[in-house]
């Protein structure tokens, strides 16, 4: 059932000029190109990304009664939006922003607030009925207050969920955050409603709190090329953002809180997923330039996500042939250490089937419950990792790993068996798809393995050294546990980092059992493709 949304905001006309150079006081200058008057203002950006994603959308604004403004009504209606309720006044012309960008790509903005500066709170009460009717209201910060304030009592007064983007930054009356269901700052926002700065997911989730405190019972923080953060009394997480190549920021935040309005059920219990549908559609806004042009429907959303889906189907058969290959040459007569993950797995089934076949001579040493499981299903050979001295050959995946063959493994909440086994292993050969291989391991995430007790001290030591730690929780919300029952702490490594120092000072760390950083272990690398590749490690570095 489509979602019945009310936006209660602004309209502008954005218009662009391109300019080599800032004019001075008194300068006339010649410019050669022009660029058109074209939709803006948060409030019509996100009825219309609302609208484009399906919902049955309202738009309450004020217009001028000019042609710019006939101009707007006119792209609603294409957009199906209901234009029922603009309100239209003579008093102002339609909103409009005069933006200047000039070649270095920086913009200066002045805008006319107009006909926005006009809505009142009796133009809001005239509507009540469809704001009554709705199942979720949205507001914004380019129109007065007492606007808002009117369509979020109405909203409270029938049961209908408010959510508050606050853009542009300000200071807020406590009834309106009293009013709020969802609150969706950005960072900037979020600092200076409460006025705790936004560093970390800690920090988000300080700024949670607070929000709490007043009564609001959604927090999502956006956070540009980064993602996005949500908190409720009862869960958190942080969704990434898809890596895309941005042109033009316009209207990010706008498609995002426009087309999580359409997915997230009214028990917001389907959070991550509307997230990760907002993260996409802005994702989309991102790499064209302009505001509205550049808002997504639901169908380029999905045939996004459809993209994204076939990339993964090659990822998964690019594991498979890398798995299946090594299988191929496995000798007969050893102890073979298996890996964990997804790859892994693939490989645990190619070599069973090769022993199968064959009546190969092979015991293995499991890296992980996990694998340990799946290879006594299939029947296999295996020894206890305390029995033996070593290991004649591991295959393992990876997490990503750089041209000198060091990597990172443990994501899969596995680093401490596999680092073991890998220790014991006279040849480590790790198989990966064609996404894992990296020029450098630089601003890569690292897991870092803490036993819970003291695992919020090494926490802070991170945070205080500047890795951007942040504890890596299920999907459910529980926080990962390892095999060992420890926690992990994902970091980022800093560009320039000297990794055996770096692999040092974490080891030094009191409450630190392992990390992800595997220097000078994989002797080669098979990455799967059409033509599986094969990279030895060079005889300088072994
Ligand atoms: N460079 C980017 N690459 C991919 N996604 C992006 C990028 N920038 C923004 N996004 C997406 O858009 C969302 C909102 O972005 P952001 O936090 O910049 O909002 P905002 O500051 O309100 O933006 P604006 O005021 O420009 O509309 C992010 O959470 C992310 O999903």
């Amino acid at each position: 059932m489509e979602k019945k949304i009310v936006v209660v905001g602004s309209t502008n006309v954005d218009k662009v000029l391109n300019v080599p150079k800032y004019a001075l006081p008194g300068e006339t200058l010649a410019i050669d190109s022009y660029q058109q008057a074209h939709g803006g203002g948060k409030g019509a950006n996100q009825a219309i990304t609302a609208a484009r994603s399906g919902a049955v959308t309202t738009f309450i604004t004020k217009l001028g009664n000019d042609e710019d403004g006939q101009a707007m009504v006119a792209g609603f209606a294409r957009d199906q939006i209901n234009v029922d309720h603009l309100v239209t006044t003579d008093q102002a012309q339609t909103g409009q922003a005069y933006i200047t960008v000039y070649q270095s790509g920086q913009n200066s903005i002045y805008v006319y607030g107009g006909a926005n500066m006009e809505l009142t709170a009796a133009d809001v009460n005239a509507q009540a009925d469809v704001i009554a009717q709705a199942d979720r209201v949205i507001a914004q910060l380019e129109i007065p207050l007492p606007a808002i304030l009117a369509a979020f009592r109405i909203a409270k007064q029938h049961g209908v969920q408010t959510i508050l983007n606050p853009a542009p930054a300000r200071e807020l009356p406590a009834e309106l955050l009293r009013l709020t269901d969802v609150i969706t700052p950005n960072e900037t926002e979020a600092q200076t409603l409460t006025g705790i700065e936004v560093t970390d997911e800690v920090s988000m989730l300080d700024n949670a709190m607070a929000f709490f405190s007043l009564g609001i019972t959604m927090v999502i923080i956006t956070v540009g090329a980064k993602g996005a953060f949500y908190a409720t009394p009862q869960a958190h997480g942080f969704i990434p953002a898809f890596k895309v190549k941005a042109i033009d920021t316009t209207a990010a935040g706008d498609t995002f809180i426009g087309a999580l309005a359409t997915q997230l059920d009214l028990d917001n219990h389907n959070i991550e997923d509307a997230m990760l549908y907002a993260n996409r559609a802005s994702s989309l806004t991102v790499q064209t330039a302009g505001a509205q042009n550049s808002i997504p429907t639901r169908d380029q959303i999905v045939a996004a996500n459809q993209k994204r889906t076939h990339s993964k189907e090659r990822i998964e058969r690019e594991k498979q042939q890398a798995a299946q290959s090594v299988a191929a040459w496995i000798p007969d007569h050893i102890v073979l250490g298996l890996g964990s993950g997804t790859t892994a797995a693939y490989f645990v089934q190619a070599i069973h089937d090769r022993i199968e076949a064959e009546h190969l001579d092979i015991e293995c040493v499991a890296t992980s419950v996990g694998t340990q499981q799946l290879a006594e299903q299939l029947g296999m050979r295996m020894l206890d990792v305390n029995t033996i001295d070593t290991v004649d050959i591991t295959v393992d995946g990876a997490d990503v790993v750089d041209d000198h063959l060091d990597g990172i493994k443990g994501g899969g909440a596995a680093l401490l068996f596999e680092k073991l086994v890998a220790n014991m292993s006279n040849r480590n050969i790790w198989i990966v798809d064609s996404s894992k291989p990296r020029k450098s391991l630089a601003g890569q995430m690292l897991p870092v393995e803490v036993i819970p007790f003291g695992g919020m001290g090494v926490f802070r030591y991170l945070r205080d050294h500047g890795y951007q730690p942040a504890f890596c929780f299920r999907d459910n919300g529980d926080i990962l546990a390892t095999d060992s029952g420890n926690y992990l702490i994902d970091i980022t490594i800093p560009k320039g980092a000297d990794l055996p120092d770096l692999a040092a000072n974490l080891k030094k760390q009191t409450g630190v059992v392992e990390h992800g950083l595997f220097l000078n272990v994989c002797d080669e690398l098979v990455i799967g493709g059409d033509e599986v590749q094969v990279i030895k490690r060079k005889a300088t570095s072994v």
